[in-house]
């Protein structure tokens, strides 16, 4: 059964405004309430959904070798491959039973930034799959501007300018993600489970879940409830800079993924991020006398790369 919010953004598609401002209320008082909340009336198609299931499906059924051709951990920007146990999302638990493809922003090899060694910046790595390129490059767009429609409804409630984070989230660093889960072998609470418990590190992550089941978020009792599929929604949650970014006003809440069991899971998340460059300081309206900044301000880049260190062993080395 489901407890969390589920909120239907189609009237921020509409000019209605009456109707777009209760959907901007409703999402401000779910992020400070629960920092988890479900969308439905989004506008991406079930067949695109159907296109990206196939195509995840399709490339984890690869053998290693083929899969290992881009191989995240031979990429200083993290784009790629990671086979399962490369990350380790609970530290107190054993890596990760998952596999992933991370794609971002493509910059080419000789746009200025990457010639400069600018951080979390760099050229995609695909697998040679026809048609896999472009079904990507398309989903990546279209799930920047789900996520700024969400942010825009944030802006507003908060009473920041409207385009606030628009101007914020160009040349994003955001990541779209694929993941496979395979199905547990053992009972449940025996050995590696499929995400351990953490916080996302950015601002916003937009999920796509199938219908396996198995995610689960920490309610304020410290509680594991269940976040179940439904059908058509996606589970939006903010993660530990907009937490930031809102000085505690919206939510960070940790969550975990229990492997299926008997069936495969394929979920993904996009994690939206703004420009590297942006200053994470103190939102407007966040804060005031009785309630002062509680973190000094610090680049999107340098936050998220400080956590990215946390959890895979690989760029610990590097560092
Ligand atoms: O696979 C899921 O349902 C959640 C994944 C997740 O929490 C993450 O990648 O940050
Ligand atoms: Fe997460």
């Amino acid at each position: 059964m489901n407890t969390l919010p589920i909120i239907d953004i189609a009237p921020l598609y509409g000019d209605d405004q009456g109707a777009w401002l209760a959907v901007a209320k409703a999402i401000d008082a779910a992020c400070r309430e629960w920092g988890f909340f479900y969308i439905e009336g989004q506008p991406i198609s079930s067949q695109r959904i159907a296109e990206l299931k196939a195509a995840a499906a399709d490339f984890f059924a690869r053998p290693s070798e083929e899969k290992l051709r881009i191989d995240i951990t031979r990429s200083a920007h993290h784009r790629g491959y990671g086979a399962i146990a490369t990350e380790q999302l609970d530290p107190s638990q054993p890596s990760d039973f998952k596999e992933t493809f991370d794609m971002g922003l493509h910059m080419p090899a000789e746009h200025p930034d990457v010639l400069a060694g600018k951080p979390l910046r760099g050229p995609n790595r695909h697998p040679q799959i026809p048609g896999w390129e472009a079904l990507m490059q398309r989903h990546y767009e279209d799930m920047h501007e789900l996520s700024k429609t969400l942010l825009r409804a944030m802006a507003l409630a908060l009473g920041i300018e409207r385009d606030f984070f628009d101007r914020r989230f160009e040349q994003p660093i955001s990541v779209f993600r694929m993941i496979h889960y395979p199905p547990r072998a053992g009972a449940e609470g025996s050995g590696q489970q499929g995400a351990g418990a953490h916080t996302d590190y950015g601002c916003v992550t937009l999920l796509y879940q199938d219908n396996a089941g198995g995610l689960q978020v920490q309610n304020l009792a410290g509680e594991w409830i269940d976040a179940p599929p439904i059908e058509g929604t996606y589970v939006v949650n903010i993660g530990d800079m907009m937490a930031r970014w809102s000085n505690d006003l919206y939510k960070s809440t940790p969550h975990r993924v229990i492997s299926p069991q008997g069936v495969d899971r394929y979920s993904m998340p996009f994690f939206a991020e703004p420009h590297p460059d942006t200053e994470i300081a103190c939102l407007p309206n966040c804060s005031g006398p009785d309630n002062p900044p509680r973190y000094p301000p610090i680049s999107c880049s340098d936050y998220m790369l400080s956590r990215f260190a946390d959890t895979y062993a690989y760029r610990r080395k590097q560092a």
